[in-house]
């Protein structure tokens, strides 16, 4: 009796946390989400459970936050306590224990790696210098469409701005496109488009980065799961195969400054590796830099620099073939300002309000990651009234928060001009309502470099080429909006198009 007093006592003095499904015993909530589009579960759950809504994955337990109020509690309010990462099995081993900037745990090592990647990889100046490299790199792409073109041959529009995204990254982190040399393995059954054997790697990499591990959620037995069913063994090999590539690209560098010859497409732009390679004998930092937190850093450039970019790229194409107006509109306003030229450069891109707005409402739309990056709390804390624990796991549904009706007028619909008459910049820090690059301490560093990729690539896609859905492919399935799993959210069927000289 006196232990029941005790326990029901204890019970109704402990504060509530959030609302959430009932948990069954062992799983928790695990049956109530689909691997494919879990944002796309966790919006219709909180639409039930309401924006702040908790439930447990195996032993883990969970918070997802569903509205712009709540969002800016977590992200701004006590974005300290929820500026950490939970290193599960998946980005442990491929960030080098979490050596890297993207899911280092909060702390002074985390703070540091930072400070180098702002003022050394990502600083204004450091994006500026680039320039050239992404302006010669779309115009290849668009010089390869105008073969297409000519010859009248069907484009798969998603693999060739996954090859430019590619292209592009390894440029500005290797100096060059290493990933030619690797044995080539055909992506494309239709057309028999092949990738290089570095985005293969890639590719697997950004899967296993949000496989389920059994490890991560039943910690007693999921290790041996994960070994009987092969995953543990698939993450090792696509680790020592992808390490064995930096490796490499690392001691090129290391070779060619020895010898004073620099083997490298970018003549006098810096690249990632030259820049890191110099602050090897830096002692500035509270930790000595090795070839290990370098390796780290070109695994979060690889991974975060190119899918994110290209998967709105196709987004965004998909959205405009989707809506002829919105199409001829944007198509509009580039050909009256630069109809007499043959390539859209950067500083074109600042006169075109309408392709920006374009951009910003397929983020909006299409966030490529979400639900963000998982966060996890570091002390127990209270939000509107509700306990969180420390060590749980926390996801922000980007995606939810977009198509809020509370937020936005016809949220489903693609309607640019929403952002023509506001000031919204997708900063995060002030408008809650839109995050495609999150906000607070984690945010993305690379937001600039992300968009720039977008507009100028979209700027000429759409200047030089009118498109249309190939022959022989049913139009409303291929311009549906269905997603494939994966840390990115990808667009689920491929772009057959093919690619017209303009009209007008
Ligand atoms: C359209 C392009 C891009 C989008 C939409 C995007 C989005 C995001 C998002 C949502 C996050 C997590 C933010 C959070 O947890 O609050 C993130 C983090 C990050 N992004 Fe991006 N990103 C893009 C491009 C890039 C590029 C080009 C790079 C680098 C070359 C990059 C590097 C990173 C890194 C290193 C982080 C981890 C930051 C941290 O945890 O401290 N991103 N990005």
């Amino acid at each position: 009796i006196v232990l029941f007093i005790t326990h029901t006592h204890k019970r109704n003095n402990t504060p509530r946390g959030p609302p959430g499904p009932p948990p069954l015993p062992l799983i928790g909530n695990l049956h109530q989400l689909h691997n494919s589009s879990p944002h796309l579960c966790l919006w219709q759950l909180a639409k039930l459970h309401g924006p702040l809504m908790s439930f447990r994955l195996g032993a883990v337990q969970t918070v997802v936050v569903s509205s712009a109020r709540i969002a800016e509690q977590i992200l701004k309010t006590h974005d300290l306590n929820f500026a950490s990462r939970p290193l599960f099995v998946g980005p442990r081993k491929l960030s080098y224990d979490g050596l890297d900037m993207g899911f280092a745990p909060y702390g002074p090592y985390w703070r540091e790696m930072k400070k180098l990647c702002i003022v050394h990889l990502f600083s204004a100046q450091r994006v500026r210098s680039f320039r050239p490299i992404r302006e010669n790199e779309v115009a290849k792409m668009v010089r390869k469409l105008s073969e297409h073109e000519a010859s009248g041959t069907v484009v798969n529009l998603t693999e060739t701005l996954m090859s430019f995204t590619n292209s592009l990254i390894c440029r500005i982190a290797l100096g060059k496109s290493y990933g030619c040399e690797y044995e080539e393995v055909v992506v494309d059954e239709v057309l028999g488009n092949r990738r290089s054997r570095l985005q293969v790697l890639l590719n697997e990499a950004q899967a296993l980065l949000s496989e389920f591990f059994f490890s991560d959620y039943f910690p007693p037995i999921g290790k041996w799961v994960d070994r009987v069913t092969g995953i543990l063994s698939r993450l090792d090999k696509t680790f020592k195969e992808l390490d064995a590539c930096y490796e490499r690209f690392i001691y090129d560098h290391m070779d060619s400054a020895k010898s004073g010859k620099k083997d490298n497409d970018n003549k006098e732009v810096k690249d990632i590796i030259d820049i890191l390679l110099q602050l090897l004998d830096d002692r500035s930092f509270t930790f000595d830099l090795t070839l290990d937190h370098i390796k780290a850093v070109l695994m979060n450039i690889f991974i975060a620099g190119t899918d994110p970019s290209s998967a709105t790229i196709v987004w965004a194409m998909n959205a405009l073939l989707k809506n002829p107006n919105v199409m001829s509109k944007v198509q509009g306003e580039v050909r009256n300002l630069f109809g007499d030229k043959d390539f859209i450069n950067e500083d074109d891109v600042e006169s075109l309000p309408y392709l920006k707005a374009v951009v910003k409402e397929t983020l909006r739309l299409f966030p490529p990651s979400p639900l963000l990056l998982p966060r996890v709390t570091m002390e127990t804390c209270n939000i509107e009234g509700y306990e969180i624990q420390a060590k749980t796991i926390v996801h922000v549904n980007a995606w939810a928060i977009a198509r809020d009706p509370e937020n936005w007028e016809e949220p489903e619909k693609f309607f640019p001009e929403r952002f023509l008459e506001s000031s919204m910049e997708l900063k995060g820090n002030d408008e809650f309502k839109v995050i495609p690059f999150g906000s607070g301490r984690r945010m993305c560093p690379a937001k600039h470099m992300g968009i720039m990729n977008v507009e100028l690539s979209l700027a000429n896609l759409i200047h030089t080429f009118d498109w249309e859905v190939a022959k022989g492919f049913d139009k409303e399935e291929m311009l549906d909006t269905q997603m494939k799993p994966g840390i990115t959210m990808h667009k689920k069927s491929d772009l057959y198009l093919v690619a017209k000289k303009p009209t007008t």
